[in-house]
């Protein structure tokens, strides 16, 4: 079994017991009640790069990353450091996350939120938008073509952004099939977690015009996003990078000027 298997057994198994707690008709009801979701596209589609802040504790392949005691404290100021939109990752036994996490991130600032953890359900989807998520996560390599049409399209019916997230040639080709409007290319791998720099510049192209294009993983510096940026790139995620340097918001102004730079902006 490779580690994407094993997060994604442990993942439902803690939905089991929040199911406990909290019914899906109860959640539906919470969701009714929302005012809608904040859009990311017409900031993901402006001309530069975007830059998505990930509020992240630990991973898998490091673990413990940093010691994140305001997880709304951090979010305003990667906020004020010009981010297009804030990613917390809410898985708990691999990456230390909680919805709580997203809950306090989104009472934190005014731009949009996503939800980052391995949705392998319609639950899943009604908590991060009940939680106040306005995009969730929705990662190819887990789900059957099926799965992936109905995450989708109950995401969107619910006014979450999907961003559908592959890692290779025939994932990209099975996110855009399935109507995918958003696509991240993680440059990790999530069965052996190795990380190949080269993913994006190589996968890019294979995404079709029009679809947002997202790159994930091992960004580190404003060099990185400029060349991010040239293989076409719309937006970059960071997260590592972020939460272990030492001055957040002016680590992600310096990743915003970068995707800025004025030779990019024939890019839209
Ligand atoms: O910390 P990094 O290397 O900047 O990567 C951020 C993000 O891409 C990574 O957290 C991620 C990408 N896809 C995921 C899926 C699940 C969990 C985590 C992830």
């Amino acid at each position: 079994m490779g580690v994407l298997d094993e997060i994604v057994a442990g993942v439902r198994e803690d939905m089991a017991a929040r199911k406990q707690q909290v019914g899906l008709d109860e959640l539906k009801e919470r969701v009714r009640k929302l005012p809608s979701a904040l859009d990311p596209l017409p900031t993901f589609r402006a001309p530069g790069v975007s830059v998505i802040a990930e509020v992240k504790r630990a991973s898998p392949s490091k673990g413990a990353l940093a010691d994140i005691a305001d997880p709304a404290a951090l979010a305003r100021e990667y906020e004020a450091g010009g981010a297009a939109a804030i990613s917390v990752l809410t898985e708990r036994r691999r990456f230390g996350g909680s919805l709580a996490d997203l809950e306090q991130v989104r009472r934190a600032v005014d731009i949009p939120v996503l939800r980052k953890d391995f949705i392998v359900s319609a639950y899943q989807l009604f908590e991060a938008r009940a939680a106040g998520a306005d995009l969730a996560l929705l990662i190819v390599a887990a789900l059957t073509d099926d799965e992936l049409v109905s995450l989708i399209e109950r995401a969107e019916s619910i006014g979450l952004t999907p961003l559908v997230e592959a890692h290779t040639a025939e994932e990209i080709t099975r996110a855009a099939d399935a109507g995918a409007r958003v696509i991240g290319v993680n440059a990790r791998n999530l069965q052996t977690l190795e990380v190949d720099p080269t993913t994006f510049a190589r996968l890019a192209p294979r995404i079709p015009s029009g679809i947002v294009r997202i790159a994930e993983s091992g960004v580190r510096t404003p060099h990185d996003v400029f060349e991010l940026a040239e293989a076409g790139a719309d937006v970059v995620l960071v997260g590592e990078a972020l939460v272990t340097g030492r001055e957040p918001r002016a680590a992600v102004a310096d990743l915003v000027s970068a995707g800025a730079h004025p030779a990019l902006q024939h890019r839209g």
